[in-house]
C-alpha cells in the first residue's frame, strides 16, 4: 500500500481575491496552485467570464494559463461568501470605495490582506491603515505581502519570494501558509510598517532609474540611485516605525532591484518615457495599468517633512513630473548640497546628521527596546 502524500496546510481553504488585473489574477493562481479553493472578483462581467469559463486572462496576462480549479466572478456577494481571507489588489486609490462595497458581505473573523503598493492621496495612509479605517476588524485580521513581485513573470511560474506581515506573526503565519507553492515562497514578519512602506518607496525609486535609464545614462548613475535610493527608503521607514532588517530584506532591496531592472514594471516604464522627454499627461495616458509610483510622489514627500526626513531622490522625481526639471538634471544627490556629505549614515551620525541621525536613533531604540516585535525575512 501505497503511503498517502501529507496533507499540505493551505489546501482547500476558501479565500477571495478582489481584483483581477496583473497581480490580481496572479496571486489567485498562486493561492489555487498551492491548494486552496479561489475565487477571484473581477469588476467587468467579461473578464470575470473570461477567467470562469477559459481559465485566460488575455488583457493582463498574454499567453497564461490559469488553473482549472481557479474560479472568476463579477458577483462581489458570491466572492466573499465563506471566505476565511481576502487578498486585495485594486488600484490603492480605488481601495476605500471598494471596501465599503465588500463591507456587508465579509465573514466578521476572515483575514483581509493588501497586496497593493500605494498610499492614498487624500489622507497619505497606508493600504492597512484604510482597512483598520473603513472595516470594524481586529489589528490581528489584517495582514500586507510585499516582495520582489512581478506579475507576468511569477504567473509562468518563475520562482520568487516575499513576505508576509501583520502585527499578529499568528496571522501572518496562517497567509503564508496559504499563500505559497513550489515557485512562490512566503516569509513572515510583525513589520507591517516596513513591508508596506517597502513597496511603496521602491515604486519611486524606480521611477527615478526609469527617469535616467530614458536620458541614456548607464549603470552607474542607476547604481548610484538605487543605492541612495534605499538610503531614503530606509530613513523614512524608520522615522514612521519601521525596522530597518524589513527594508534590508525582500519588502525593501529585494523589490528595489526587481522593479529597478525589469522593463517589466510600469514604474520604471513610465520613468523612462519621462526621461524621453514625454510629458506626464502623455505617459499617463499610455500607461494601461496601475502605476501607483506616479501617485505616491506626493504623499510620501508630504510624510517625509513631517518626520523631517530628506528624500532628495523622490523630491527630484517630483520636479521631473511637474515638469519644473529636466530629466537629465536628475543625479543621485541634492545638487543644492554645498557641503560633502558622509555616505554612511553612521558618518553622517559622527557628523551631526539630523533626520538621518534621528532615524538612526528611532532604530537604535527599537532594537534595545527589543523591537516591535518586528522580525527579518523568516520562513
Ligand atoms: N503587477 C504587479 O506586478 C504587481 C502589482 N502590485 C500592486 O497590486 C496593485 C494592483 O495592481 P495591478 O493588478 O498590477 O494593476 P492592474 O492595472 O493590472 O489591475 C487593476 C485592476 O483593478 C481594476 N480596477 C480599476 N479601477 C478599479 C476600481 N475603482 N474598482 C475596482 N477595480 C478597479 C482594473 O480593471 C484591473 O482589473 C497595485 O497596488 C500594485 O502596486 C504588487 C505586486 C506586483
Ligand atoms: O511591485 C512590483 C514588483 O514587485 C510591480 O512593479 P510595477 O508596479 O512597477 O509594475
Amino acid at each position: 500500500m501505497r503511503n498517502r502524500p501529507p496533507a499540505r496546510r493551505g489546501t482547500g481553504k476558501r479565500v477571495a481575491v478582489l481584483g483581477a488585473g496583473s497581480w490580481g489574477t496572479t496571486f489567485a493562481k498562486i493561492l489555487a496552485d498551492g491548494g486552496a479553493d479561489v475565487v477571484v472578483w473581477a469588476r467587468r462581467p467579461e473578464l470575470a467570464r473570461e477567467i470562469q469559463e477559459g481559465k485566460r486572462n488575455s488583457d493582463y496576462l498574454p499567453g497564461v494559463n490559469l488553473p482549472m480549479n481557479l474560479r472568476a466572478t463579477s458577483r462581489l456577494d458570491l466572492a466573499l461568501a465563506g471566505a476565511e481571507q481576502v487578498y486585495v489588489s485594486v488600484p490603492s486609490q480605488s481601495l476605500r470605495d471598494n471596501l465599503k462595497l465588500a463591507a456587508p458581505h465579509l465573514h466578521a473573523d476572515a483575514t483581509i490582506v493588501s497586496l497593493m503598493k500605494g498610499v492614498e492621496k487624500s489622507s497619505g495612509l497606508r493600504m492597512s491603515e484604510v482597512i483598520a479605517q473603513v472595516l470594524p476588524i481586529d489589528p490581528a485580521q489584517i495582514a500586507v505581502v510585499s516582495g520582489p513581485n512581478l506579475a507576468l513573470e511569477i504567473a509562468k511560474e518563475q520562482p520568487t519570494a516575499a513576505v508576509v506581515a501583520s502585527d499578529s506573526l499568528e496571522t501572518a503565519q496562517a497567509v503564508a501558509s496559504v499563500a505559497r507553492n513550489r515557485y512562490f515562497r512566503s516569509f513572515v514578519n510583525t513589520d507591517v510598517i516596513g513591508t508596506e512602506f517597502g513597496g511603496v518607496l521602491k515604486n519611486l525609486i524606480a521611477v527615478a532609474i526609469g527617469i535616467v535609464d530614458g536620458v541614456g545614462y548607464g549603470e552607474n548613475t542607476k547604481a548610484s540611485i538605487i543605492t541612495r535610493g534605499l538610503v531614503e527608503m530606509t530613513d523614512f521607514a524608520v522615522a514612521y516605525g519601521a525596522h530597518p532588517d524589513t527594508l534590508a530584506g525582500l519588502a525593501g532591496l529585494g523589490d528595489l532591484i526587481a522593479t529597478s531592472q525589469s522593463p517589466l514594471s510600469r514604474n520604471n516604464t513610465a520613468g523612462r518615457l519621462l526621461g524621453q522627454g514625454y510629458r506626464l499627461a502623455d505617459v499617463v495616458k499610455q500607461m494601461q495599468q496601475t502605476t501607483e509610483g506616479l501617485a505616491s510622489v506626493g504623499p510620501v514627500l508630504e510624510l517625509a517633512r513631517a518626520k523631517g526626513v530628506e528624500m532628495p531622490i523622490v523630491e527630484q522625481v517630483r520636479q521631473v513630473l511637474a515638469g519644473t526639471m529636466d530629466p537629465k538634471d536628475i543625479a543621485p544627490h541634492l545638487t543644492t548640497d554645498d557641503e560633502p556629505k558622509g555616505e554612511r549614515t553612521l558618518d553622517d551620525q559622527a557628523q551631526g546628521g539630523s533626520a538621518v541621525r534621528r532615524a538612526l536613533k528611532r532604530a537604535f531604540d527599537q532594537l534595545r527596546d527589543g523591537g516591535r516585535g518586528a522580525r527579518g525575512d523568516r520562513p
